[in-house]
């Protein structure tokens, strides 16, 4: 669950005084999520969504995120567009934590993945890349290839007791894949989600109605975002790969914008890099979580199998490019 701070009646409503939407009629806490607080406001002009920032989130580049999500909104594309206060502020403080008011969007993202998830999903995967072309503001990838060596090194002392030789199987890993990672300019970049799995991606009758999360996004090769939803979307559970779903999620994507060549050359060290990075978090948080504390900690080892996928494929036609 994903509620850290409480907020209590009278804070909110002292909070929404200074917005213009609605009376308040009801509210309640989220539980789904890992890094943030989120309500949902029910007020007399429909629904709204309230996160209180945690965690990872530095507060910092919380105007580039909203500014992010505002100008994919205003290209069309369906995600949390920030809602601003009077005073035209859209990011503020409540209970001690940096807040703001998105918009509510309608949908439910997919608890059982079937290959007819995944054309909708590269798809508007594609169409948010080509939304954020305007947005020329950058924000470094935290979570990228210089940061792997460090999360693994923070984890060192104890990676073994998740499973026996991970420690210098990461370190074989990440000493094939850095080497092999491609030079800033080697591919087209852009603004990326790179955190789009199931649970970012709302549908409604068979389609994509909404995605949501952005505060992972940063400016990266739109290439990796690909490879991110490659392994979010295209394993099954027991860690085996579905080519189906891989050839449809790619299709869907360049229905809306062809990969080069580069691109698809690229695919298997991003899709390697993109499996150290969520196994890598997954197990920082796995090490570091007190018990107790009210969240589901992500199994590393789903990314362990993916991981080993990835490097064993032959090349990137294993992934239908
Ligand atoms: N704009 C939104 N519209 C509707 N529901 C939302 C919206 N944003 C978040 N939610 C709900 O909150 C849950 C957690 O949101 P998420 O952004 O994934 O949290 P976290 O950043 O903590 O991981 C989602 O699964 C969804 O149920
Ligand atoms: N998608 C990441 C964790 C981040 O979770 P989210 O709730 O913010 O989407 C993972 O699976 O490791």
């Amino acid at each position: 669950m994903a509620v850290y701070t409480d907020v209590s009646d009278g804070a909110l409503r002292a909070f929404l005084s200074l917005y213009d939407i609605g009376e308040l009629t009801a509210y309640r806490g989220i539980a789904e999520g890992v890094e943030n607080s989120n309500f949902v406001l029910r007020t007399t002009d429909g629904d709204f969504i309230l996160t209180l920032y945690e965690r990872r989130v530095n507060p910092a580049d919380l105007p580039w995120f909203l500014g992010l999500m505002g100008a994919l909104a205003d290209h069309g594309l369906s995600c949390p567009r920030p809602v601003a206060g009077r005073d035209g502020d859209a990011l503020r403080s409540l209970a001690g934590r940096p807040a703001a008011i998105t918009t509510f969007l309608p949908g439910v993202w997919p608890r059982d993945v079937r290959v007819e998830h995944c054309a909708p999903v590269g798809a508007a995967l594609a169409a948010l890349h080509v939304a954020g072309r305007d947005y020329t503001a950058e924000r470094a990838n935290g979570l990228g290839p210089a940061a792997w060596a460090p999360l693994l090194d923070s984890c060192r002392a104890d990676a073994d007791s998740v499973s026996p030789g991970l420690g210098a199987e990461l370190d074989a890993a990440l000493a094939a894949i850095l080497p092999a990672w491609p030079g800033a300019d080697a591919l087209p970049r852009g603004q990326i989600h790179a955190d789009l799995f199931p649970d970012n991606v709302f549908f409604l009758e068979g389609r994509v109605s909404g995605l949501i999360d952005f505060y992972f996004a940063c400016t990266d090769f739109l290439a990796y975002d690909i490879a991110i939803c490659l392994n979010a979307w295209c394993f099954e559970e027991d860690g085996a790969f579905v080519p189906e779903r891989a050839r449809a999620l790619i299709a869907g994507y360049e229905t809306v914008r062809p990969l080069s060549p580069a691109e698809r050359r690229a695919m298997k060290v991003l899709a390697a890099g993109a499996a150290m990075r969520f196994l890598l978090t997954r197990l920082y948080d796995w090490l570091n979580t007190p018990p107790g504390a009210m969240v589901t900690r992500k199994d590393p080892l789903d990314y362990l199998r993916r991981l080993r996928f990835h490097r064993a494929a032959e090349d990137a036609s294993v992934y239908g490019v």
